[in-house]
């Protein structure tokens, strides 16, 4: 089995008097495709915001490939690889689809936002932003500003960012959420795509039951912040306590 990429430790958050997120240890390695499920209110976005940095760890701690991020500030994480499609402030809603695709893999390429600094250069970085926008099948709108996009289109614009900017880690927080029915599968295929190259690790969260059968590798149930499970998915979703935590039968946190 490959070495972890990823690291939670006891990671916990408070809010006042309520635990959100509650001492979860859990690894995640390249090549593995982890769904996180559990009831409204279960803690997964904040577990999510603890990795990437949106909210700091009350205590414990994140650690990518052996360094301590628990600290570091989103941008800096992003810098070490963990990439969630909403940290995207790179996005320039003026700007045509293949720019925003090229600015990202101009910064990804150590030139930050300077300015092209040679025709070379703008050639190589449009040839591998195109590279994105066909895997992203956005190549219809490449011209258009990225504020004109449908939703669908923005959120395979997020992901086309998200893969120029090509991180080690691939989060994704309910990716097909309010999407129409015709460009769910495309972001879907993606996300498969993503996770067939074995140097990558990806996290989502998901509420739907088909896209967890159809992605997941592994599944983990948080209940009141508490790591209730976490293996396979048939066995995870024939486990009892799990059947009754999403039927609401009360079970008390593991
Ligand atoms: N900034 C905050 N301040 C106070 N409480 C918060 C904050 N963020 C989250 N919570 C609380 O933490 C708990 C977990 O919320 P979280 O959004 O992580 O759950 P979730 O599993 O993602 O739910 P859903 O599936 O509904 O999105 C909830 O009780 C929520 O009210």
């Amino acid at each position: 089995m490959s070495k972890p990429s990823l690291i939670t430790q006891d990671l916990t958050i408070r809010f006042g008097g309520h635990v959100a997120v509650n001492a979860v240890s859990c690894d995640f390695r390249p090549g593995e495709l982890t769904v996180i499920v559990g009831p409204n209110g279960a803690g997964k976005t904040t577990y999510f915001n603890l990795i990437s940095g949106q909210l700091r760890a009350t205590s414990g701690r994140v650690l990518k490939d052996g360094t301590d991020l628990t600290k570091m500030a989103p941008s800096t994480r992003a810098h070490h690889g963990v990439g969630r499609a909403f940290q995207l402030t790179n996005l320039f809603p003026e700007l045509s689809v293949l720019e925003n695709i090229r600015l990202a893999v101009q910064a990804r390429s150590g030139d930050g936002w300077r300015i092209f600094r040679s025709a070379r250069s703008l050639t190589e970085l449009t040839a591998r932003a195109e590279r994105y926008l066909e895997a992203t099948k956005l190549q219809g709108v490449a011209h258009q500003a990225a504020s004109e996009l449908s939703h669908g289109d923005q959120r395979k614009l997020e992901v086309a960012l998200l893969m120029a900017m090509e991180p080690d880690i691939y989060m994704f927080d309910e990716p097909t959420a309010g999407m129409s029915l015709d460009h769910a599968p495309d972001v879907l295929e993606l996300i498969a795509e993503i996770k067939h190259d074995t140097s990558k690790t990806v996290l989502l969260v998901e509420h739907k039951m088909d896209v967890v059968r159809a992605l997941a590798d592994r599944i983990i149930v948080l209940h009141n912040g508490t790591l209730l499970a976490d293996g396979n998915p048939e066995e995870v979703m024939s486990s009892q306590l799990v059947k009754d935590v999403y039927l609401g039968k009360g079970v008390e946190p593991a």
